[in-house]
């Protein structure tokens, strides 16, 4: 198996990295194009990998193709590569807002897996939603998701329901670093030193995200065990409860599926 990078950017890099940590493709299986050369001989140097000459020679290269440029970009290397797609090949596209029938309006041979992974999978630690068009069989599924259990967590879901997903886990993480900006600036504003404000704060988010996960309580009762009667805790709840913490959170969630609708 041999699987081809198209765009070497935020997700690109990270996907590649994982996969090679994991040791699922060594790196003269993978094969990677960015129309920045300069991105392109970092990584030769860095990972090994094969550098394309250009977006065609990585499809002739590859089984597996994936698409990690901007969803601004994508009918522009859909249009460049249509020719070279056989029914072998499969597409994987990462991009909010491209639909499978998108992509099969364009390419009209190939495999098609919509996913939408997140920026933790650098760490394995991410998340990603995949769904599938109707011609994937289960070995092709099982391709596609060791690739993405590599870099972390997966879930099938139906399509209509993907870009949900994408506000959810992968805008998310955007929200939850401000987040963690602001828990560690309120330690810092009563005289923590930066170092051990931020790791105070990161490790009490990835710790309860953690609790959420492993006990499988409900998030509220999780809450209520850390809020003593007449407690320091609950004077914070309040406080969070009066800036309108929880309804700040929905509407960006929301805005961000929102946005989604203009993107294509
Ligand atoms: N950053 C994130 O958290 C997530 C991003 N995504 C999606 O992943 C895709 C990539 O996002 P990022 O990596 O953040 O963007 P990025 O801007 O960091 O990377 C895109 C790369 O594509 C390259 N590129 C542009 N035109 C090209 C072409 N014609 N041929 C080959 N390469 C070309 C650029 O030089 C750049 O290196 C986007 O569609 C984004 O919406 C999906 C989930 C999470
Ligand atoms: O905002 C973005 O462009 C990407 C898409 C999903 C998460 N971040």
């Amino acid at each position: 198996m041999r699987i081809g990078f198209i765009g070497m950017g935020n997700m690109g890099t990270a996907l590649l990295k994982t996969i090679i940590n994991a040791k699922l493709l060594s790196p003269k299986n993978i094969f990677v194009y960015d129309i920045s050369h300069d991105k392109l001989n970092k990584l030769k140097n860095e990972l090994y990998v094969n550098i394309s000459a250009n977006n065609k020679s990585l499809v002739e290269n590859s089984d597996i193709i994936i698409l990690a440029v901007k969803p601004n970009i994508y009918d522009t290397v859909l249009r460049e590569i249509k020719d070279l797609i056989d029914n072998n090949k499969i597409i994987i596209t990462i991009a909010p807002g491209i639909s499978i029938e998108h992509v099969r309006n364009i390419i009209s041979k190939g495999k098609i897996a919509r996913t939408i992974p997140n920026t933790p999978a650098l760490i394995g630690e991410g998340i990603t939603a995949i769904t599938y068009s109707n011609d994937f069989s289960e070995e092709n599924k099982k391709i596609v998701q060791d690739i993405f259990k590599s870099c972390g967590e997966i879930v099938e879901i139906d399509e209509k329901l993907i870009d949900i997903a994408m506000a959810v886990s992968s805008c998310s993480p955007a929200f939850v670093y401000m987040f963690i900006e602001a828990i560690a600036d309120a330690g810092v504003s009563l005289g923590l030193t930066r170092d051990i404000a931020y790791k105070l704060a990161s490790k009490a988010v990835s710790g309860s995200g953690s609790m959420v996960l492993k006990t499988g309580m409900h998030p509220g009762q999780l809450k209520d065990m850390v809020t003593s009667p007449a407690g320091t805790t609950i004077q914070g709840v309040r406080t969070l409860e009066k800036y309108g913490m929880r309804s700040a959170v929905i509407e960006a969630i929301i805005a961000s599926y929102e946005k989604v609708k203009s993107l294509k």
